[in-house]
């Protein structure tokens, strides 16, 4: 037997973070939602106790670096799976770009294996095990929009965006989200985003004040690092595109746009910077 997946990109219209913990990890508040860009995955039924990943993707580990791989393992011991499995991870999500690609693809392959095996796991249960993965796993599990707390496990969903178009596009250099939070200091936080203004523009769905409340604590360590970031977002701006942020630990930069008409010159006017452009839909 077979299941497919597919795990969608995701986006950080509001990242804050509030405090370093003893554990080493950060406790955030951010604002997450999905979008219409995804990797495939296709899961299927093996006789021997084995875990086979493959890609169409040359650059991502295929042994138990991979998350999908990590996912599968998780939930194989704690169930006690004696089954295989064998995964095929269709890549279409740039790779360590801040679109939690390798966490969407482990909340995939948890989702997946549920039916495959019929384990009856309750999402938050998903949630849970996910967490033991990475902080942006329990969000990939079930989507939508939310509010994560903690370091990006506690969930509280909330109401979908005003629908848009999202223009990403991910410049040609490396970032590591370790060392990005490692790097960052407190008193280097130039200006903490307003959640409540974000909330009020969703619940509002006053797509203006959306865009002006985008905010991301983890630009002010990133873009002094990397100054085409910074180049990028003033080039979005400029093309057209209303509210723009990096997302996550960068470097890929998304622009919100209203009107579709406004899509083909922002697209186009990017592909002369970077190779990896896509114009999106967000996810609601
Ligand atoms: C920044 C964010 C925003 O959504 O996304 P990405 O840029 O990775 O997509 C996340 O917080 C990333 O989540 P994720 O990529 O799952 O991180 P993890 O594997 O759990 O952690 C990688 C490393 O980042 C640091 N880390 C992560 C999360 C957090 N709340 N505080 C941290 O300090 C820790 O040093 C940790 O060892
Ligand atoms: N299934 C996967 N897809 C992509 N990257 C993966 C996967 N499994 C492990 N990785 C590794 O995880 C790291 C972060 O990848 P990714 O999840 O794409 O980044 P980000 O969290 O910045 O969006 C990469 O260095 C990559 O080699």
């Amino acid at each position: 037997m077979k299941v497919y997946e597919k795990a969608p990109a995701k986006i950080n219209l509001l990242l804050d973070v509030l405090r370093k913990r003893e554990d080493g990890y950060h406790d955030v508040e951010m604002v997450m939602t999905m979008v219409d860009l995804a990797d495939r995955l296709e899961m299927e039924e093996l006789p021997r106790d084995t875990i086979i990943i493959s890609s169409q993707a040359g650059y991502i580990p295929l042994d138990e670096k991979n998350l999908a791989f990590q996912a599968a393992k998780l939930i194989k011991e704690r169930y006690e799976v004696k089954q295989g499995v064998y995964i095929h991870l269709d890549k279409k999500i740039p790779v360590a770009a801040g679109l939690a690609g390798g966490s969407s693809d482990a909340a995939a392959t948890l989702r997946g294996l549920n039916r495959l095996w019929r384990l009856g796991i309750s999402d938050e249960e998903l949630q849970r095990l996910g967490a033991e993965l990475g902080s942006d796993v329990p969000f990939c599990v079930t989507g939508g929009t939310a509010i994560a707390r903690g370091r990006g496990e506690k969930l509280e969903t909330i109401e979908n965006p005003p629908q848009c178009w999202v223009v990403l596009a991910k410049p040609p250099i490396n970032v590591s989200t370790a060392d990005v939070y490692g790097r960052l200091r407190a008193q280097h936080i130039q200006e903490h985003p307003s959640l409540a203004r974000m909330l009020q523009a969703i619940q509002g769905q006053d797509f203006h004040t959306l865009c002006e409340s985008l905010g991301n604590v983890l630009e002010d360590v990133t873009l002094p690092m990397h100054p085409e970031v910074q180049q990028l977002k003033e080039t979005m701006e400029k093309l057209g595109a209303e509210g723009v942020l990096m997302s996550g630990s960068g470097p890929t930069v998304f622009g919100l746009v209203s009107k579709e008409s406004k899509i083909a010159r922002i697209y186009n006017g990017l592909r002369g910077f970077c190779k990896e452009v896509y114009a999106v839909r967000m996810l609601s």
